[in-house]
């Protein structure tokens, strides 16, 4: 663990002009480079900015699922936090897979220390596969970090989680329930619709006084969406310092999504549900 004395000065707060947004992913692991925080470094590169990375956990998983789940003990967490932010000045922080009621506890901490400017959740709770990543305990210790959250990123099944309801089956009741959220924990909400059936994916930006701006896009007909929710929020949290605000940045990641997902067929990797094209805008296969 560091000592206050070992610790270098942090770099001044403010972002030069000219340089990359320094963005930071809290979140586990993918082997397989799909989704975590693989696919989130992959996301911010995409998007131009220079990426950094705590693990939260270990996660043996592919295209088909997850295989083991490793939490390394707690102050392995917050000795990667400190690490980081005992010297770069942290632009915007993405976080994934919390993992754990303790690891909420101390990021809970740690953004009250480093006062990121700004801060995306992707609540991470079931992988589409199914698996369940959090336990109950955290699960709960994730509503405790919306307060300090700029913008929340549930897929369906994780906005009714945050609400304590039913899983919604209509876009309307997803809205509704975005709503809800954005009232209660006073927070942006972006709802995704990834997981409706019919021929559009539409998302939602929604503010706690209830103004709800859709972004829509066709829905890509693929089998390959492993990470789509990784690689969303890490495009947001690398695009947000360069963007006025969230609608503009929500449009841009939503494009890139779009066309991430229409490359994915094309990338061939694994024999499951596989992931998404990152680079489908900078390098062509
Ligand atoms: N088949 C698809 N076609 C177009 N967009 C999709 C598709 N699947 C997911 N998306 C988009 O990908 C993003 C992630 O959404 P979602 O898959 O619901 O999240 P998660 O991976 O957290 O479950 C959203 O913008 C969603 O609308
Ligand atoms: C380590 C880790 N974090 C998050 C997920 C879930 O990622 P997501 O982007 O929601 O994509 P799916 O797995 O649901 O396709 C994960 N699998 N692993």
């Amino acid at each position: 663990m560091t000592h206050a004395s070992d610790r270098s000065p942090q770099q001044t707060r403010e972002h030069p002009p000219g340089s990359r947004p320094r963005v930071l992913s809290i979140a586990g692991t993918d082997p397989t480079g799909g989704a975590g925080i693989q696919a989130d470094l992959k996301s911010f590169a995409a998007h131009g900015a220079y990426g950094m990375a705590v693990v939260t956990a270990v996660v043996a998983q592919n295209t088909h699922g997850v295989r083991a789940v490793h939490l390394p003990p707690v102050d392995v967490l917050v000795g990667q936090l400190e690490a980081v932010s005992d010297d770069v000045a942290v632009d915007a922080v993405k976080i994934g897979m919390v993992a754990s009621e303790g690891y909420a506890q101390e990021i809970g901490l740690w953004l009250d220390r480093v006062q990121p400017r700004w801060v995306v959740l992707d609540p991470v709770m079931v992988a589409t596969s199914g698996h369940h990543l959090l336990d109950p305990g955290a699960e709960r210790a994730v509503v405790d970090l919306l307060p300090r959250v700029d913008l929340v990123t549930p897929n369906m099944a994780e906005l009714a989680v945050l609400v304590g309801q039913e899983t919604a089956t209509t876009w309307s009741a997803v809205l509704e329930q975005a709503v809800e959220l954005a009232r209660r924990a006073s927070v942006v909400v972006l709802a995704k619709g990834g997981h409706l059936l019919g021929p559009g994916s539409p998302d939602a930006l929604v503010t706690p006084e209830g103004v709800v701006t859709e972004v829509s896009a066709p829905r890509v007909q693929t089998s390959n969406v492993h990470g789509t929710g990784c690689s969303l929020s890490s495009a947001l949290a690398a695009l947000r310092p360069r963007c006025d605000d969230w609608e503009s940045a929500v449009r841009e990641a939503k494009t890139w999504i779009s066309g991430a997902l229409e490359a994915a067929d094309a990338l061939a990797v694994g024999s499951g549900n596989g992931p998404i094209d990152h680079l489908h805008a900078q390098v062509p296969v």
